[in-house]
């Protein structure tokens, strides 16, 4: 790191956020990677945390005529395949994608934003290396929270479900751990330094492949995948042969793997909780916590860090991530990190900052708004109530019997022509039978859920992304993290227990800015909750029907 840029982040560590002041990001040219962002004091303490407030956005150029006509063509416009090729039943159909899947994330360029990932100071060959696999521009959350990692700080990552939080995370990491890092020097000790934890194998497996994807086929054995249902001995081979520099796991076989003394993590520099208020729930809570207790941790060898525990938390960056914060959350980010931040698309504060909400009674549910902490936050008041769901998805709900549920299903699939589907049912019995109706009635249908074997699973969700299969029959397992970018529909045909839930099972379509729909089949009694989800969550919920394979939209609606 170069002299200046040191000195900075030193004088930044010191000046903590005792002061309660926000921090905000200024640009140091360094002679290895260009001009690369820095976190600085803002010093109008008055005014929104903005890239324009913190003298970031001033130094973007402006980029007029045939310049952005060139930035939209080429540079910033992100492209998806214009047709996929998918069976549907017998046919084999060529199904043209639709106009608006075109992602232009210049045009939606935030006060974060960044025009490259040159520009948020990672090193050329990760950025030669994202480019290569065409990603060319970052998000509004990874232009806030790569900067904030690099600084070496404990954050917690809030954006809405599709919005790039995996990249947010691990890139920084990347620019630091591995072969890809800024300073290449050789490898003293085959520790792991940095380990990824997911709720589910499906989610912790597609946590891999992203990182396998980033540092290419020659350097993919730098990450393990530690998920339970697979191979214990070979992935403890796997381990001694490939001395891997990041594993990526279920909390269940890492913690697993570190009781039985087979994972090295005690220099460990990152740990991320992906799914972090998932990752809370009360399962998963012995080997989490025998997780933060271990990882990263050299108590013992350092007597004055043995004994203070802040400086212990702080030899690991603590990293959390999630499109849903509860309370609960901040409260556990404060005791395991080390004045952690809250690193939003818009805005980045302390969580010292965030005051506890005031207390309910008589709540059945949990709203998501209510519980999410940026709501409660005055910082935060002129954000947009709904920060979980992306912009771009159109809710609707219908009324069906509980024995036409399928049936409605497979009218509104025809209805809303749509190629990929999810539809989440809350009753594993019940997944079986209603691929067995959709598949009576013409329509490739799978059930996915954790009764079956890891093979079996991979392999369904393999067909579903190659399109062989249209409709996927799942429960909660699915409802986290999976990314299918084709998936144009989310259909709940069992209601989601909260509205936690439903953002996060509808966040499975309109991923990075595409269009999605999401239907929610309702018997008569249950059209209240739709309705108080609608309100908890501040998006509308529109009534509709499927008729002569065509959506019509409630009456009560149009007025
Ligand atoms: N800068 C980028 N340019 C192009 N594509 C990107 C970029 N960042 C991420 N993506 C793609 O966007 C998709 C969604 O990203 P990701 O899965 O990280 O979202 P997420 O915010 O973690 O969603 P969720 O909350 O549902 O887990 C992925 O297919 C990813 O490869």
């Amino acid at each position: 790191m170069p002299a200046l840029a040191a000195t900075r982040v030193l004088l930044f560590v010191a000046d903590t956020l005792s002061s309660g002041k926000f921090y905000g990001f200024s640009r140091v040219v360094a002679p290895r990677y260009g001009s690369v962002r820095f976190l600085t004091r803002v010093t109008n303490e008055s005014q929104p945390l903005t890239l324009a407030t913190l003298g970031f956005k001033s130094e973007r150029r402006t980029i007029e005529g045939n310049e952005k006509n060139k930035l939209k063509q080429g540079i910033s416009t992100i492209e998806f395949p214009q047709k996929r090729e998918k069976k549907v039943g017998l046919r084999r159909e060529t199904i043209p994608v639709k106009k608006e899947e075109r992602v232009d994330i210049a045009a939606t360029l935030g006060p974060f934003a960044a025009e490259s990932f040159s520009e948020l100071g990672l090193p050329p060959s990760l950025v030669d290396r994202l480019e290569y696999e065409g990603y060319k521009v970052p998000t509004d959350v990874q232009a806030a929270a790569i900067p904030a990692i690099l600084m070496d700080r404990d954050v917690v990552i809030q954006s809405y479900t599709g919005s790039g939080k995996t990249l947010a995370y691990l890139l920084p990491i990347l620019s630091e751990v591995g072969p890809l890092k800024k300073e290449i020097e050789p490898r003293t000790s085959s520790d792991i330094e940095a380990m990824v934890v997911a709720p589910s194998r499906e989610l912790a497996m597609q946590i891999v492949r992203e990182i396998e994807k980033i540092l290419g086929p020659v350097d993919k054995r730098f990450v393990q995948q530690l998920v339970g249902g697979a191979n214990k001995s070979r992935q403890e081979e796997a381990l001694k042969k490939n001395k891997p520099v990041i594993v990526v796991g279920t909390p269940g076989r890492i913690a697993e793997m570190s009781s039985m003394g087979k994972l090295r993590t005690h220099n460990c520099r990152y740990l991320v909780l992906d799914e972090v208020d998932e990752l809370l729930a009360f399962n998963f809570r012995e080997d989490i916590h025998r997780i933060l207790e271990h990882v990263g941790k050299r108590s013992g060898a350092n007597p004055k860090v043995a004994n203070d525990p802040k400086a212990r938390r702080s030899e690991r960056r603590t990293i959390m991530v999630s499109a849903t914060v509860p309370f609960s959350v901040i409260r556990a980010a404060r005791s395991w990190g080390c004045d952690p931040l809250l690193v939003q698309a818009k805005s980045i504060v302390p969580l010292e900052s965030i005051p506890a909400p005031p207390p309910r009674f008589g709540r059945s549910q949990v709203s998501a708004s209510d519980e999410n902490p940026v709501s409660n936050n005055a910082q935060a008041q002129a954000q947009a109530p709904v920060q979980s769901l992306p912009p771009s998805l159109t809710h609707y709900y219908t009324v069906a019997r509980i024995q036409h549920k399928v049936d409605m299903l497979r009218r509104c699939v025809h209805a809303l022509d749509s190629n990929c589907v999810i539809a989440f049912m809350n009753n594993t019995r019940q997944l079986k039978d209603a691929v067995f109706k959709l598949e009576a009635r013409g329509m490739k249908a799978a059930e996915l859920h954790g009764d079956l074997s890891k093979l079996s699973r991979s392999t369904i969700l393999k067909k579903f992304r190659n399109g062989d299969v249209r409709v996927l029959l799942t429960n909660e397992l699915s409802a986290r993290g999976l990314d299918i970018p084709e998936c144009d529909l989310v259909v709940n045909l069992g209601l989601p227990t909260d509205s936690t839930h439903y953002a996060h099972r509808a966040g499975r379509t309109g991923r990075l800015g595409r269009v999605g729909t999401v239907v929610t089949i309702c018997e008569e009694s249950e059209v209240f909750i739709a309705k108080k989800m609608q309100k908890q969550l501040g998006v509308v919920i529109q009534s509709c029907d499927f008729v002569e394979g065509k959506l019509v939209i409630g009456e009560d609606e149009k007025h």
